[in-house]
């Protein structure tokens, strides 16, 4: 069958609505040239008239008759002489377009003189890196001309660049990373150490651009965020990175900022995560963080290596079901979160099968965050029990079918020590700290396309979702408000946060939930949810 023309207006519409839009343009240019002049006038008519009742609100009150009497005896002299109106018209138009002019100061030509020799500084540094002796008309060649390698640039008020373009020739192999980093490295070093830089290289356009990235900030309290089900804020990160923003509170101000939003649940292709950082760094305070946004629609049970009660807030809460401090306990409530995980997947399974929806006790949200689960693996292990992380296989495996998230932290000296069923099933990770280019890809499985900074506070790192971007990360600050050291705005902020005390059961007064350190004893636990939760982790001790 012959094929029919398109339609004249969809093959040349494109050419005539361009061609309209040159015509528009070029209109709007020549009318704003001949209507400049009358443009001036009027704009410094307002700043007159401005100007005027500025005066007129400045003169007191007492004051304004006989300047009104003045104002009107010129305007009467005026009038009465000849051609003072004219005369009056003129002065007044004349002051008009003096007042008016255009009073933007010239944009600088160009940099100063410290600020090229920073310039020249770099490109000298450059040459041997972006030039080879066969080139005949090198880009970059000793004493050559900067102006040509680097098409934009900035300075902030310090007088060091802040964002700067590079040229560089298409031999250079910017496909391979280790060139690329010899780049990355010089061009820190010499544009000034302690600021994070952000590389991004067009590989297209041969076209490097280095950009000084703000610090993230640092003064973000716990708090509600506005979020569905399912999703948590691991933390605020730069707005380039992301698609969204959040409305947050700082203090008595409210700022939209762009998060790192971790999605969980049974569609997430990174069901479980694992929190890596030095002592110090702040992973247990972003668990602390997690859990309380978890605690919103789901069950949590938390095991603590660490010993130090740093989840002692928790205890006792609503669908907090346990806080395991010891091994024993930690392997008791690790092996009920284990079955539970089997027993929802089969519940689920014959729902389906029987063509029903899953059933409500499958479908809250169950969460199991392990803080240093390695201590508590060598103090089985010296009592002769398992290891807890052993039980984590079915809940890693399975969990994303079976409504359960797990959340591990870690510290980097014990990362071999992690079972490979955590370092496979974590898909979501996070790395808090100071931490090496390598330390982070060796975690993060890519290297971030920012230069890490040397001194970091709390709470400052890295994140990666799956096979996404690295992003920067800032946790809001959510730290134990049982430690004395914490401010007591933090502290309202994370108490207010906090589920209510679970109605006791039976006639045993609630008593204040003080953690164990000694066997392993539950330091607060509560059947918060729908099955049967551990309490008998509670009863066994
Ligand atoms: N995001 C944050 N904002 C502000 N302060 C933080 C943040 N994260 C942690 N901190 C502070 O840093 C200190 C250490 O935090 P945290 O206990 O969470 O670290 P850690 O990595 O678990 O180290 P450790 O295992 O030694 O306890 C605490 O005083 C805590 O309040």
């Amino acid at each position: 069958m012959a094929r029919r023309p398109l339609p004249r207006i969809l093959s040349t519409g494109s050419a005539q609505i361009a061609r309209g839009r040159d015509l528009a343009r070029t209109a709007a240019d020549s009318a704003t040239d001949v209507l400049h002049p009358l443009i001036t006038m009027s704009r410094g008519l307002r700043r007159l008239a401005a100007a005027g009742r500025r005066k007129w609100a400045d003169t007191p009150k007492d004051r304004r008759g006989p300047l009104l009497f003045l104002v009107a005896s010129v305007v009467l002299v005026v009038a009465l002489v000849p051609y003072g109106p004219l005369l009056a018209v003129i002065t007044l138009m004349s002051a008009a377009a003096w007042h008016g002019r255009d009073r933007t100061p010239p944009a600088p030509a160009g940099p100063d003189e410290a600020q090229t020799k920073r310039l020249e500084s770099l490109y000298e540094a450059l040459v041997p890196y972006f030039s080879v002796p066969e080139d005949p008309a090198p880009l970059y060649a000793h004493g050559g001309e900067w102006e040509k390698a680097f098409p934009s640039y900035e300075f902030d008020d310090s007088g060091r660049v802040c964002h700067l373009s590079i040229h560089y020739p298409a031999y250079f192999t910017d496909g391979e990373p280790d060139a690329r980093a010899r780049i990355e490295q010089l061009l820190h070093a010499k544009s000034g150490r302690g600021r994070e830089y952000r590389f991004e290289w067009d590989e297209e356009g041969n076209l490097l651009t280095v950009t000084v990235l703000p610090p993230l900030p640092t003064d973000v309290a716990a708090q509600r965020f506005v979020t569905a089900p399912g999703e948590i804020v691991l933390g605020l990160t730069d707005p380039a990175g992301v698609p969204r923003t959040l409305p947050l509170t700082f203090g008595e101000e409210r700022r939209d900022v762009p998060p790192v939003v971790w999605r969980t649940g049974t569609r997430s292709t990174e069901p479980h995560l694992l929190v890596v950082g030095d002592p110090g760094s702040g992973t247990t305070t972003l668990l602390r963080s997690v859990v309380l946004q978890a605690l919103q629609h789901g069950d949590v049970l938390i095991v603590e290596g660490g010993g130090t009660g740093e989840f002692a807030c928790l205890g006792g809460r609503d669908g907090v079901l346990a806080v395991e401090c010891g091994p024993a306990g930690a392997l008791a409530g690790l092996e009920w979160a284990a079955n539970e995980t089997e027993r929802r997947l089969i519940a689920a399974n014959r729902a389906r099968q029987a063509g029903h929806a899953p059933p409500e006790d499958t479908r809250r949200p169950l969460w199991i965050v392990l803080d240093r689960p390695t201590v508590l693996g060598h103090l089985s292990a010296a009592e002769g029990r398992v290891d807890p992380q052993s039980l984590l296989q079915v809940p890693l495996r399975h969990g994303r079918a079976a409504g359960v998230t797990v959340v591990v932290a870690e510290q980097f000296d014990a990362l071999d020590s992690l079972s490979d069923a955590v370092r496979d099933h974590t898909r979501a990770r996070v790395v808090l700290g100071p931490a090496s280019t390598d330390r982070l890809e060796a975690v993060l499985g890519s290297p971030p396309r920012t230069t890490p900074a040397p001194d970091v506070p709390p709470g400052r790192g890295y994140a990666r979702l799956g096979s996404g971007p690295v992003h920067r990360l800032q946790v809001p600050a959510t730290p134990d408000p049982y430690d004395e050291a914490t401010s007591e705005t933090h502290r309202q902020a994370v108490l207010s946060l906090l589920p209510p005390h679970t109605a006791p059961t039976d006639a045993a007064p609630a008593a204040e939930p003080v953690p164990d350190p000694g066997d392993g004893a539950a330091s607060g636990m509560a059947s918060g949810g729908p099955v049967a939760a551990p309490v008998a982790v509670t009863a066994e001790g």
